[in-house]
């Protein structure tokens, strides 16, 4: 059985009960913006069971390096004791004067994004990089904390999903 994704069905499949635990990685950085992204992750994470823990770190640019450290501790499985079966990034990075922003937001998402394909981890993303404070009120405001809890869940159910076609027992 293939779970079929958002993009997939014609209309968003229902959802039960995951049981799952997952690391949230936030770097807070702007304080507002990081609990409205927290509050609708979080709010996402409960509505479906979901276990999570929560790390903070001063911003961006050391979220992938929790991930690494996680990784390397080998608590990127649920086969280890307190193992993570998923990750939800948070953040925000805005727009300063400098090329800082470039180095943040590419750095952040590039080394995160390689962790997880290295390990195959499911990482929903919602390291928000924009312009203004304004749009990232609006996307934070918008959901997109639980758009990465959501993305992180159902990589999470695709992954066992594999996993039980790969023992044969589809
Ligand atoms: N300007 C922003 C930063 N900058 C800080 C870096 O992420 C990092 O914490 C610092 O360079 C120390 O290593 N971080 C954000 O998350 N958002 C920003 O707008
Ligand atoms: C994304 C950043 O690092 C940014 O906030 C730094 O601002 P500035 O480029 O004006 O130093």
């Amino acid at each position: 059985m293939i779970v079929k994704t958002d993009s997939q069905s014609k209309q968003r499949a229902p959802r039960g009960k995951l049981d799952a635990r997952v690391l949230i990685i936030e770097g807070r950085y702007y304080e507002d913006i990081g609990d409205l992204l927290l509050e609708h992750a979080v709010a996402a994470l409960t509505e479906r069971g979901v276990a999570y823990e929560h790390i903070v770190v001063p911003g961006a640019l050391e979220i992938p390096q929790v991930l690494i450290q996680a990784a390397n501790w080998g608590l990127l499985t649920r086969d280890a004791a307190n193992g993570f079966d998923g990750v939800v990034a948070l953040g925000c990075v805005i727009r300063g004067e400098t090329s800082h922003y470039d180095i943040v937001c590419n750095n952040a998402n590039h080394w995160m994004m390689e962790t997880a394909a290295r390990h195959a981890t499911p990482v929903g993303n919602a390291i928000l990089t924009v312009d203004t404070m304004e749009q990232a009120l609006a996307r934070a405001n918008g959901g997109k904390g639980a758009d990465a809890a959501n993305a992180c869940m159902q990589l999470i159910e695709i992954g066992r999903a594999f996993e039980t076609r790969r023992a044969g027992a589809v």
